[in-house]
């Protein structure tokens, strides 16, 4: 049987995820989430004429003779005053920034070309029509689409979203996604060792990418090698999360606890043609999508950037799903298996003319060389060695 290309098994995995639900979130959950409707605006922006300045509401033709000018102060308007009095001709009212300018005045003189007065004030420049009133409708007039569906909601757009008065916006909603780690020799960090053991650090890994990606995640911690243990851990959440994302039990040793227990169920085990990341499960559990993700981690985190993360900001309505890249020339030489596209961990450097240095070698255990990588290098499936200087693609991880 021929190998999965990752193409392939990402095309799978994104058509299990699907998309998620449009739904009416308030405003504090969208941070990140993609806009599902247009935004119609249902007021303008500013919603009034209002004053730029501190300073005085004037009639322009007032201030148009000999300079300086003194003028009675009739009135006193500060921002939020919704009652307003026409301004007379021969007359200034004072006004603060943001407040409504009142019918009659057509220029905002700002305090520091006046004596600052509160029953008469001098004045001691002369002023344009229109000078310091922002008008209503300058920025944003009703009825414009002022956000466009698709648009990944940022503070500024949750800004423009209240300005107008909306609390709610029409979203696709997160991901919930449960990861479960499988493993006999698994032990909570925190607990002690013994010989053998080793700490459980997939699921934390996995359910903080899931969390970066935008994503709810429930971290069941994990199961022993027992198909039986398997489906009691599953069977309290199967109502609901969207996704179950496995990791470990998929090779092919003895105990595989993930091939056994979804052996009977609509899930299809395959070798997908990459390293590391070889092994992989995708189908359907009880009618919930399930990604079962290889042990190692290393594997599984890779699994994760190539497979999961993709499909997860494509269900949230994501256009842009992919890590941004970069072409770069590696500082040592690199081998690779022929026909594997190759995930390398590597520390990519801008400063230094756009360099790439693989970190750690290529086995699918070095977490640390992973934690200290901030790409990956990929080597494409027809290709076996590369020289030092050799041009690569790298796919940025922050
Ligand atoms: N005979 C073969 N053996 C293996 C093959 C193969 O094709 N034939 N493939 C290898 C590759 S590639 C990978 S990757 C692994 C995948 O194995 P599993 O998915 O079954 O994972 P496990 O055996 O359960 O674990 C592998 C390794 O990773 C450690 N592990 C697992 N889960 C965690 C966790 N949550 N936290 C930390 N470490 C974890 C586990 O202790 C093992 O060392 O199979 C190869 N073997
Ligand atoms: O291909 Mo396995 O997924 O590296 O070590």
């Amino acid at each position: 049987m021929s190998p999965t290309t990752v193409a392939e098994h990402r095309q799978r995995v994104a058509e299990l995820v699907g998309l998620m639900p449009v739904l009416q979130l308030p405003l504090d959950e969208c941070l990140g989430l993609v806009l599902a409707a247009d935004v119609i605006a249902p007021v303008s922006l500013p919603p009034f004429d209002n004053s730029a300045m501190d300073g005085y509401a004037v009639r322009a033709a007032d201030l148009a003779g000999p300079i300086p000018v003194t003028l009675p102060v009739a009135d006193d308007i500060p921002a939020g005053r919704t009652q307003l009095n026409a301004l007379e001709p021969g007359t200034v009212q004072r006004i603060m920034t943001g407040a409504p300018v009142p019918p009659g005045a057509d220029a905002v003189i700002q305090v520091e070309l006046t004596d600052g007065g509160t029953e008469t004030v001098t004045i001691n420049a002369s002023v344009a029509q229109g000078t310091n009133i922002r008008v209503a409708g300058d920025d944003v007039q009703k009825g414009d689409a002022v956000l466009v569906a698709g648009t990944v909601l940022r503070p500024a757009q949750l800004g423009l979203a209240s300005a107008l008065g909306l609390a709610r916006l029409p979203v696709r909603r997160r991901p919930r996604v449960l990861i479960l780690s499988t493993g006999s020799e698994l032990v909570e960090p925190g607990q002690p060792l013994q010989p053998g053991q080793i700490y459980e650090s997939n699921g934390m890994m996995l359910a903080s990418s899931v969390r970066e990606a935008g994503g709810v995640a429930v971290q069941l911690r994990f199961v022993p090698d027992d198909v039986e243990a398997f489906h009691r851990a599953l069977a309290p959440y199967l109502g609901s999360v969207d996704v179950i994302v496995t990791s470990g039990g998929v090779s092919a040793g003895a105990y595989e606890v993930v091939k056994d227990a979804l052996a009977s169920h609509d899930v299809r085990f395959t070798k997908v043609a990459m390293q590391p990341g070889g092994p992989q499960g995708a189908g359907t559990y009880e009618g919930v999508p399930v990604l079962t993700l290889p042990g190692n981690p290393v594997s599984a985190q890779v699994s994760f950037e190539v497979f999961v993360r993709p499909a997860l900001l494509a269900s949230m309505g994501h256009a842009q799903v992919e890590r941004p890249t970069a072409r770069a020339t590696v500082t040592t030489s690199l081998t690779s298996p022929a026909g594997k596209t190759q995930f390398r961990r590597g520390l990519y450097d801008p400063s230094s003319g756009q360099v790439v240095t693989p970190v750690g070698g290529p086995g699918s255990h070095l977490l640390s060389a992973l934690a200290l990588s901030n790409c990956l290098i990929e080597v494409p499936e027809d290709v076996t060695e590369l020289a030092a200087g050799a041009e690569v693609t790298v796919r940025h991880l922050q």
